[in-house]
């Protein structure tokens, strides 16, 4: 039954629309004891669930949910001595709490199509009104940390129905933003 297949608890129960004029606000981390916070004083981009195994995602969860800001709207407001880079080879280099674990930014330094975004999770935003996932990327990943394949139609179904629509990389704007990105850097596209 896909109404039983879990994606992830923020969303299991409907994805709740977003203010399209959210601003940002202050992300924090899952610690009681002197908890990461992250100022972000923008706006969020491309939010969606994301199945790859990269992505923090909270206990029981198959997929984050994951978004992007411009890398000046962030800023470590307190304990900042409790981050660590997760993976140093990795394109995003997401910044974890090494006490709770929850990635609380994620730099894009690279030269890349997204190099000048932060990756970041708006469910640890302490204020509500964070922009709804409007896609799902990477959903064949989740067999990669343990989802049966035989999962996968109901897993998809799944999130049709809650109009997250399923991709095994990103959306197709995010496809052509980097085709593009590396067509011009090619020089096989001049426009
Ligand atoms: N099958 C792999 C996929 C990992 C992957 O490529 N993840 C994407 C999406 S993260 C948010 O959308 C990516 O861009 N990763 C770059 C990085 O992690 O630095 C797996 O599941 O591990
Ligand atoms: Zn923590
Ligand atoms: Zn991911």
């Amino acid at each position: 039954m896909p109404s039983q297949v879990s994606i992830h608890p923020a969303l299991d129960g409907g994805v709740k629309a977003g203010q399209a004029n959210f601003s940002g606000g202050t992300l924090v981390c899952a610690c009681t004891d002197r908890p990461v916070k992250v100022a972000i004083s923008g706006a969020i981009a491309h939010n969606h669930a994301c199945g790859c195994t990269k992505c923090w995602k909270p206990n029981g969860a198959a997929f984050s949910i994951v978004a992007v800001t411009a890398h000046e709207n962030v800023k470590v407001l307190e304990n900042g001595d409790k981050l660590a880079v997760v993976d140093p080879d990795a394109l995003i280099q997401r910044h974890a709490c090494e006490a709770c674990g929850v990635h609380m930014y994620g730099p894009v330094e690279r030269d890349h199509a997204f190099k000048g975004l932060d990756f970041i999770h708006p469910e640890r935003f302490q204020e509500s009104g964070w922009p709804e996932p409007g896609f799902a990327a990477f959903v064949s990943s989740i067999i990669e940390s343990g989802t049966p394949p035989s999962a996968m139609a109901s897993v998809r179904s799944r999130l049709k129905e809650l109009h997250l629509e399923p991709y095994d990389c990103l959306n197709p704007p995010l496809m052509d933003a980097i085709a593009t990105w590396a067509a011009k850097k090619a020089g096989t596209l001049r426009e």
